[in-house]
């Protein structure tokens, strides 16, 4: 299948569709799309993510949801009534083999989770519980749901999920190939993820809108606005194409405040640049946050003070939405109270920045300008190794270094750009491998490592930048020596 940018004729979809819902048994229950499209007409209107995203961001609102996903349906159902008391909006985080396709290792620890009383998967396994089981969680809780994944073939999760209630569906051919997948080719995950958006863009032609949102952090590994700037306007726009009217894209704190404030800013304003330059008019932008997404300090009460520092920042920022973290985050999935002691923490933030917002400032207006020479630079030599196709340039740019994800495992990612902190912990290039970015732009990275280097009396090398990514968890922010 030749990959193009260009949303999927309706039979074409409809052909796949019949493949696509023989991939596990569940399939069958989504077999008539009418089904799932009246099912979602029943839904009340404050449970519609979409509307509830659109409402905050007209409102200069910051949400808050957390990530949560445990193996069976009614222990699920239990953790977020909990959840929902805390938070706007809520998750169901999916399990790893479910990511992978490999329902049948998903069925093994259903099955391992019922004998033990507990939950023996990192999320819930949509897929092999089906559409009957899933609007059952639905029905369950009284806040918007979204599904929360990492899924480079995610059509038959998404068809499933659709069809049982959720109103929101996280990820994109790059954001969930790249940091998650090692062998997958973009191609491949690229045109699964239009099929997707294709979904998404079915509903909304049969008057039921779901809010896409392309993974915002990627590896969560130090990454420089730009790249991920870069990476979710191209999956904006892809989802665009193919019919998809809400879309928030996000971001990952990285915590020097000046670039956090500037990365929220110059994504929605990038946003609408790109997508009203593609012809797009009619769809509904929102911005989401993610709370420090790298290594956290073990003791509870540091871990806190970076929770609530992530919700100062996204309140300030904007951001319509953020997506907090727990106390627990050192260790691993947290218990339902620890998550809710994060919400409880970013909550008493959002609420105290709700009166004011992050005052004027030069410094954010040069980092903002930055960022989007930076992206434009990129998105420019996307385009052209595309021939103005964005998702063949994609590819391309991929195969180029001209899109480089730190830290990533996938084998089509090149991995020769180093980022590093520089003096006041914002994320500057240390090597920039085949980014092209203008040299001025260059120069300018160059001299904010230097500063550090000099400052730390050390030459800028690799292990500042391994200094840096234990820094947090070492309660600093700088890795400093
Ligand atoms: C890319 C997302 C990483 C974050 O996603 C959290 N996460 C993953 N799976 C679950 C789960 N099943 N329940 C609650 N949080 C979860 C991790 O803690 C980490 O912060």
């Amino acid at each position: 299948m030749e990959l193009k940018n260009k949303k999927i004729a309706i039979d074409d979809f409809m052909s796949e569709r019949k493949d696509v819902l023989k991939t596990w048994v569940t399939g069958k229950d989504v077999t008539n799309f009418e089904d799932g499209v009246k099912y979602q007409s029943t839904i009340s209107a404050d449970k519609n993510f979409a509307k509830k995203l659109f409402e905050a961001d007209r409102d200069g609102i910051t949400l808050s949801q957390p990530r949560a996903g445990v193996a069976l349906i009614e222990e699920h159902i239990e953790l977020l009534k909990k959840l929902q008391v805390e938070c706007d909006l809520l998750p169901t985080t999916i399990d790893a083999y479910t990511r992978l396709n490999r329902y049948e290792e998903a069925a093994v620890g259903i099955q391992k989770s019922v004998e033990a009383g507990t939950s023996k998967l990192n999320g819930l396994p949509v897929v092999n519980h089906g559409v009957a089981a899933c609007r059952h969680i639905t029905e369950s809780l009284d806040k918007p749901l979204q599904i929360r994944h990492g899924t480079p073939d995610a059509r038959l999760l998404c068809e499933i999920s659709m069809a049982s209630g959720f109103t929101s569906y996280e990820g994109g051919g790059i954001s969930y190939n790249i940091p998650y997948a090692k062998r997958v080719t973009l191609e491949k995950s690229i045109r699964d993820w239009q099929y997707c958006d294709r979904v998404i863009g079915l509903y909304e032609e049969n008057g039921i809108r779901i809010n896409r949102e392309p993974f915002g952090p990627l590896t969560g590994t130090l990454i420089p606005p730009f790249i991920s700037h870069t990476v979710a306007i191209i999956e904006g726009l892809v989802a665009l194409e193919q019919g998809v009217k809400s879309i928030t894209v996000g971001y990952g704190q990285v915590g020097n405040l000046v670039q956090d404030i500037a990365a929220i800013r110059s994504l929605r304003e990038l946003s609408h640049e790109y997508f009203r330059a593609y012809g797009f008019e009619d769809y509904e932008l929102s911005t989401v946050f993610h709370q420090w997404m790298g290594g956290f300090p073990e003791d509870e009460s540091r871990a806190a003070a970076v929770i609530s520092w992530g919700a100062a920042v996204a309140g300030m920022s904007g951001a319509t939405k953020v997506i907090t973290k727990s106390p627990h985050e050192a260790f691993g999935i947290p218990t339902a109270e620890a998550n809710c002691q994060g919400l409880r923490a970013s909550n008493q933030m959002l609420n105290m920045m709700r009166d004011q917002k992050f005052p004027p400032c030069k410094d954010v207006d040069l980092e903002v300008e930055l960022i989007k020479r930076e992206v434009r630079a990129v998105m420019k030599k996307v385009l052209e190794l595309g021939n103005g196709d964005i998702a063949v340039g994609t590819v391309r740019a991929f195969e180029a270094g001209v899109l480089d994800i730190p830290f990533a495992p996938a084998m089509c990612n090149s991995g020769k750009m180093l980022p590093i902190r520089d003096n006041n912990g914002a994320i500057r290039v240390f090597d920039a491998g085949a980014v092209p970015l203008p040299d001025d732009v260059l120069t300018m990275h160059q001299d904010f490592v230097a500063e550090r280097a000099r400052v730390e009396g050390r030459e800028a090398s690799f292990q500042m930048i391994i200094d840096d990514i234990n820094a947090v968890s070492h309660s600093k922010l700088v890795g400093r020596p």
